[in-house]
């Protein structure tokens, strides 16, 4: 797997990069929600517009994303508009999804940027072209609330995401059973023997927790865990991911120094 660098920082090495979702529902309290989440460990921050109910014109949104980074300092700043369709509460049809990601990339705060797969092959391709002229990332993504797939069309969906240029991919499903976890896991670490780019994989809910956790084994570089709200079932709190995490980490890292003695 290859990492991707982002505002000096590498995603996709070994240790597991935090994101907490910024969820306000309202303009007037997304700096507050922003400076809770500044008071945690997370270094990148996920701002979900879908769930910011407001009226946006370019100048709104410009000036807000120059009031978020002004609070988040150097942290990474990913901006996700999520659909209706994949679990999210953006409804309003391609074009505005295009064009909001476009006052964002204008506003030349963004780090990064989430586009959902299904948004369809030439919008994906054209944002991400657009992201690329300004210097953002994208995560190209895809998400199943309603179930986990076979791991078959998982890995189809992994793969394609990588063909259609995401700089990092994300698969999220949601599990029935443990088997599904499972499923989710294992596909994880076979994408991840073949990536050229980041992957970022979850089973969503209490069942899927596990793969929050576990990323830096089965090779998912990114894991949303909650600082000041939650934006899907199944996030934790930072601070026990943080710990858990480095529990993890360092217990490999001892047996790597172990074998290389
Ligand atoms: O795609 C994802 C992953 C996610 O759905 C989760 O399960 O943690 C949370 C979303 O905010 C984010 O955009």
């Amino acid at each position: 797997m290859k990492s991707f660098k982002v505002r000096g920082k590498q995603i996709g090495d070994e240790a597991v990069t935090i994101c907490a979702p910024l969820c306000a529902q309202k303009r007037f309290d997304l700096l507050s929600e922003t400076r809770r989440i500044v008071s945690s460990c997370a270094p990148m921050v996920e701002w979900r517009l879908d769930l910011c109910q407001e009226a946006w014109t370019e100048e709104t949104l410009q000036l807000t994303m120059t009031a978020l980074r002004e609070v988040l300092g150097e942290r990474i700043l990913l901006v996700t508009i999520r659909t209706v369709e994949e679990g999210g509460a953006f409804a309003a049809g391609s074009a505005r999804y295009q064009q909001l990601y476009r006052w964002v990339l204008a506003s030349g705060q963004a780090d990064l940027i989430d586009v959902e797969a299904s948004q369809g092959e030439s919008l994906v391709a054209s944002l991400i072209r657009e992201a690329h002229e300004r210097q953002v990332g994208v995560i190209v993504s895809s998400h199943d609330f309603a179930g986990t797939p076979s791991e078959a069309e998982m890995l189809a969906r992994l793969r394609q995401m990588q063909e259609a240029g995401g700089d990092l991919i994300k698969l999220a499903v949601m599990p029935r059973d443990a088997t599904d976890v499972l499923a989710l896991l294992s596909v994880t670490t076979l994408m991840h023997k073949e990536a050229k780019v980041p992957l970022i994989t979850m089973s969503m809910g209490a069942l899927g927790a596990i793969s929050r956790l576990s990323g830096e084994v089965f090779g998912s570089a990114v894991t949303f865990a909650s600082a000041a709200g939650s934006s899907a079932p199944g996030q934790l709190s930072i601070d026990l991911v943080a710990q858990t995490l480095s529990l993890l980490h360092e217990a490999l890292a001892q047996e790597k120094r172990e074998k290389s003695l």
